[in-house]
């Protein structure tokens, strides 16, 4: 009996901190092959193999045309910046590439533009493609119905040195999935820090605040405040392997889908009511 195809599989951001995680994750998995490494134009990875770092040879070149890296792809896995994950989007999308995105920082007319592509091929839209964050969604939801009086919510989250933007992606789909159960609406009810005379904490408000220092891979904790009791519920990631491995699980479950936007909780087979992104 043969074995079926591997998924070929491109990476974009190729030489960044998640691109090398991904392309190791690919290389390392049997069912899938590396079938394209793109990286911006002027980057000194340009013309060398894909897993050079590894110590290992792809046959894969890292290009920065767009239409060459893409040309023997079934998805492409994006974790760059958002005007790249978006140039990628539009060629992705005349190609018949899928996509796996896990770029955060997008605004809302970006997120629009994603949401239109999906309509002609499949798309996976998550700022965390951990399993254990979006299990913790999950219990997020039933946390915030329960304790939906007399609870100040805080989102406090932490990464390393090097990160772009705040808050992080996975806080503010936390803030999201939080704010939805109460029935708010989070652009209204959101505090983005304080400083100063702020007055008393308005209890309609979801705080967050943001730590930024070192080689932080990636913390998040919803601080549920009551009197008498604190309740908190923390993810700590140790690796980037774990939002890898999330990415691959993506790609499989696009390969086997048609057109749409999907999000972790399909993979992970939840119900629609906690994948507010
Ligand atoms: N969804 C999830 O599970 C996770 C999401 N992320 C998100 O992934 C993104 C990348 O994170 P990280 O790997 O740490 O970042 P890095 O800065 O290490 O890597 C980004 C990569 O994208 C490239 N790049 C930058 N701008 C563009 C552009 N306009 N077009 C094409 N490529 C571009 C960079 O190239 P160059 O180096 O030449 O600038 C680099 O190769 C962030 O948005 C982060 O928040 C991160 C981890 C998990
Ligand atoms: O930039 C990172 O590193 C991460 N970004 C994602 C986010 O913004 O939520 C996910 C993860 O925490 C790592």
């Amino acid at each position: 009996m043969s074995l079926p195809a591997p998924l070929r599989i491109a990476i974009a951001g190729s030489s960044g901190r998640m691109g090398r995680m991904l392309i190791e994750a690919v290389v390392m998995s049997p069912d899938c092959r590396l079938a394209g490494a793109l990286d911006l134009a002027g980057s000194p990875a340009l013309g060398s193999d894909a897993a050079a770092f590894l110590g290992k040879a792809s046959g894969v070149k890292i290009t920065a045309d767009l239409r060459e890296g893409l040309a023997d792809a079934d998805v492409l896995i994006d974790f760059t910046r958002p005007e790249g994950t978006l140039a990628h989007l539009a060629v992705c999308r005349e190609l018949g590439v899928k996509l796996v995105i896990g770029t955060t920082g997008f605004d809302a007319q970006q997120k629009a533009q994603i949401g239109a592509a999906a309509a002609d091929i499949g798309i996976m839209l998550a700022p965390n493609m951990s399993v254990g964050v979006n299990v913790v969604l999950r219990l997020l939801e039933q946390a915030a119905r329960a304790l939906n009086e007399g609870y100040d919510i805080e989102i406090i989250e932490a990464h390393h040195r090097h990160k772009v933007d705040a808050p992080s992606g996975t806080a503010l789909q936390m803030g999201e999935v939080v704010a939805a159960a109460l029935g708010r609406d989070l652009k209204q009810c959101a505090v983005y820090g304080r400083e100063g005379v702020t007055g008393e904490r308005d209890p309609s408000t979801i705080g967050f605040a943001t730590v930024r220092g070192g080689d932080v891979v990636g913390d998040h904790t919803v601080l549920f405040a009551g009197i008498g009791e604190r309740i908190e519920i923390s993810h700590k990631a140790s690796s980037r392997n774990t939002f890898a491995q999330g990415a691959l699980r993506a790609s499989r479950f696009l390969a086997a889908h048609g057109a749409g936007l999907y999000d972790m909780g399909d993979v992970l087979g939840f119900d629609k009511k906690a994948s507010v992104s």
